[in-house]
């Protein structure tokens, strides 16, 4: 089993014409939960299409599952929730996963175990342009986990969902990590930090820290990660 499941190396993305991501380094241990922080626009979906494969113009070392990013045998074994919603509006939740389940190849009794993984039992014979933005993103995230993907990238998969079903989704990461899985999880609010085993904070295409939040906030002397990402920012102004 390779110890790392993505190991990114020098990493550098340009989008139009600027640069957004400026060298960026670090790997991800499997079966572990990684946060990807940082403020709007930093470059975290960049980073996470760049490991997904799906970003042009990217530079460095980017390997994943051992195999360089975009090698087309890594599709099936990758699971992608971009931000916006992946399914069909006008089929049901059902009828969208079993429909994917085709195209991967995986079989129906997937479809079931995922349904219930993201808690949409109640609404899976509903169709997803009648669903709320959060049971939306639920149906998505329940695609991504079709056919169990080794590696799950999920772009802020907990946006405009409430407290408990948020906490839900992170007990559900986590027992996908305890599986074996391994997952990157962006988001741009700092309290979901404290929920995973290891952060990666980036800022303007920089990569501020990748360590876990206790070994974080103790080296900042910070309370919680918000502040932490505040002193590190200025601990970096002052050595520029
Ligand atoms: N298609 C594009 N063409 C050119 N520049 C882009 C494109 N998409 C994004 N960018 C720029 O790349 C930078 C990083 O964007 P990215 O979407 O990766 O940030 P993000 O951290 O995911 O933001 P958010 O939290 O708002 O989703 C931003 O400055 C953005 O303006």
């Amino acid at each position: 089993m390779v110890k790392n499941a993505v190991e990114c190396r020098d990493v550098v993305v340009v989008r139009g014409d600027r640069e957004v991501l400026h060298g960026i380094t670090f790997g991800l241990r499997t079966g572990s939960v990684t946060g990807l922080l940082g403020p709007s626009g930093c470059g975290k979906t960049t980073l996470i299409r760049a490991i997904a494969g799906l970003q042009a113009k990217v530079t460095g070392d980017v390997q994943v599952l051992g195999s360089p990013a975009g090698t087309p045998g890594l599709r099936g074994r990758i699971g992608y929730v971009t931000q916006e919603p992946s399914v069909y509006g006008d089929l049901t939740v059902t009828e969208n996963l079993r429909f994917f389940a085709a195209v991967l190849g995986v079989g129906a009794a997937d479809v079931d175990r995922v349904i219930d993984a993201v808690d949409l039992r109640s609404h899976a014979d509903a169709r997803v342009d009648r669903l709320s933005g959060g049971q939306r993103s639920r149906a998505s995230l329940a695609a991504a986990l079709l056919g169990s993907p080794e590696l799950l990238v999920l772009d802020e998969p907990t946006v405009g969902l409430d407290p408990v079903l948020r906490r839900d989704l992170w007990d559900l990461f986590h027992r996908l990590a305890d599986d074996g899985a391994t997952l990157l999880v962006s988001s741009h609010v700092m309290d979901e930090a404290s929920r995973c085993d290891r952060l990666l904070l980036l800022r303007d295409g920089d990569l501020l820290a990748d360590d876990t939040p206790d070994a974080l906030l103790d080296a900042a002397g910070a309370v919680d990660i918000e502040q932490a990402f505040l002193t590190l920012i200025e601990r970096k102004a002052r050595t520029r």
